[in-house]
């Protein structure tokens, strides 16, 4: 990695083209400045006229926002075993090579990488997520953060020993402008047509049948999840989705990926993995109710779930597996031993934060490997429950359910677990939602329980009733 010092734009390519022409092959350069307040959301409806994917990120516990257009370099790898370190390893030869122009040294600035990983990449591929690799990221071409109130833009790209510096600043002006400064309003939100869900029977004989398997030894937990497909009135678009979302689905994560004709977007609560200035903060979210309608009905339920011998069983196996997983990898490790509530519009959870430091010697890509899948999302034992989703889920979860975020160059990122999620394609869409089963489970129950997680997607969709 090479470092320097901020120069004009025009400077920058001039010795990127000069460094590439030297060796004779392409040479990958970022530079990173600040701009003026821009809302995220915006940015994002602009990048749609410019060519190019888009990605956004958003956390609601910093207001932190990255919104990327375009690929300046791409990460992807075998769904063979190693799939994490081969990012890993594809990551840092990039970072070997890149001329970084960034004085301001934040978080998400510079070559960042932003993409995720499927659920299971054992699991038999289906034409639904033909669009997204097993594991994918994408170091966006043009890239807004916003962090701490402060607004910057990163351009990442990659030049060519017979590159000109005039026509690329031109180029790039062009695209600066089409993003930054104008105003075009958000187009109406969808409205949902039609109305499918897969096999609805079936997933109770299923969730029978996961019951019967854990009462008798075969596992303690296995995480059930089903799909619900929608078709809307015209093809839709994905920003003014975001924009409800954000303003719909508090104490969560907004995130969308586009890939070709797809966009898989969502509103999930659940954070798989922080990491800033090695301080690590992992989260276990499992155990679930619906919201009151009066306060003292939501904080009678709320008690009730505190309480619940079923849902703290499901909610203590996360807490011990993520203790387990890092604990190798981290030092001061910080577990509470009571979780708290959790409350989203529609649902609430229980929740215990773990707090850790990691050591040196490993990165955030090491812990999302160890982490993946939860016994949130997978169940326990781990491979014993992978097995069982494997072999009976009517679903191929695809992305939904795994490690969606972002890393910069200098050891920071972000993972939440992408559930409460749809992958949309056109006139069409596919939601997840999923539950916990336990010795406890009733099929109706969970069938109940996925239905109201359908709710905070369903409703930006233009479909909840
Ligand atoms: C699987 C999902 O959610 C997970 C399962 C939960 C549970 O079973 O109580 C709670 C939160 C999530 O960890 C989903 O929303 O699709």
């Amino acid at each position: 990695m090479i470092q320097t010092e901020i120069k004009s734009l025009e400077d920058a390519l001039h010795e990127s083209i000069l460094l590439a022409k030297h060796k004779q092959t392409a040479q990958m350069l970022s530079i990173t400045d600040t701009i003026d307040k821009i809302d995220p959301i915006t940015f994002f409806n602009h990048a749609k006229e410019m060519q190019g994917e888009r990605v956004f990120w958003t956390s609601p516990f910093d207001q932190f926002y990255l919104v990327g257009v375009g690929e300046a370099f791409a990460l992807s790898a075998h769904a063979s075993l190693k799939r994490f370190e081969q990012i890993e390893q594809k990551w840092k030869q990039m970072l070997s090579e890149v001329i970084m122009f960034n004085p301001h040294q934040v978080a998400g600035t510079g070559p960042i990488a932003m993409g995720g990983f499927s659920f299971d990449p054992s699991k038999q591929r289906t034409a639904l997520w033909k669009d997204f690799e097993t594991s994918q990221f994408r170091i966006p071409a043009y890239l807004l953060t916003i962090e701490k109130g402060k607004y910057y833009l990163t351009i990442n790209l990659v030049v060519c020993p017979e590159d000109h510096p005039q026509q690329l600043l031109y180029e790039i002006e062009t695209n600066k402008q089409l993003l930054l400064n104008r105003t075009t309003p958000l187009a109406n939100g969808p409205t949902i047509k039609t109305k499918h869900e897969i096999e609805p029977l079936k997933w109770k004989e299923m969730v029978s049948k996961a019951t019967e398997e854990i009462k008798n030894g075969y596992a303690d937990k296995i995480v059930l999840a089903r799909e619900m497909q929608v078709t809307f009135e015209r093809k839709t678009d994905v920003a003014p989705i975001l924009d409800n979302l954000i303003k719909t689905q508090t104490n969560s994560y907004v995130f969308a990926f586009e890939n070709s004709q797809s966009c898989f977007l969502g509103a999930t609560p659940e954070r798989l993995v922080r990491v800033h200035d090695q301080q690590l903060l992992s989260t276990c979210l499992a155990g679930t109710a619906p919201r009151g309608d009066t306060r003292e009905e939501d904080e009678q339920i709320g008690l009730e779930l505190l309480n619940d011998v079923k849902n703290r069983e499901e909610h203590e196996f996360v807490v011990q597996m993520i203790h387990e997983a890092i604990s190798s990898s981290c030092e001061d490790i910080q577990v509470p031993n009571q979780p708290v509530l959790y409350p989203l519009k529609n649902l609430q959870h229980l929740y215990t934060p773990v707090k850790a430091v990691l050591k040196r010697e490993y990165t955030i890509i090491d812990i999302v490997k160890r982490l993946h899948p939860t016994p949130a999302l997978g169940g326990l034992p781990r491979e014993k429950s992978l097995a069982f989703i494997r072999e009976n889920e009517l679903l191929d979860r695809g992305w939904y359910g795994a490690p969606i975020g972002w890393f910069d160059p200098h050891q920071n990122g972000e993972f939440a677990v992408a559930i409460r999620s749809a992958l949309i394609n056109g006139k069409k869409a596919s939601l997840f939602a999923g539950c916990g089963v336990v010795k406890e489970s009733e099929p109706e129950a969970e069938y109940q329980e996925t239905n109201i997680k359908f709710t905070p997607m369903l409703s930006v969709l233009g479909g909840a009733s």
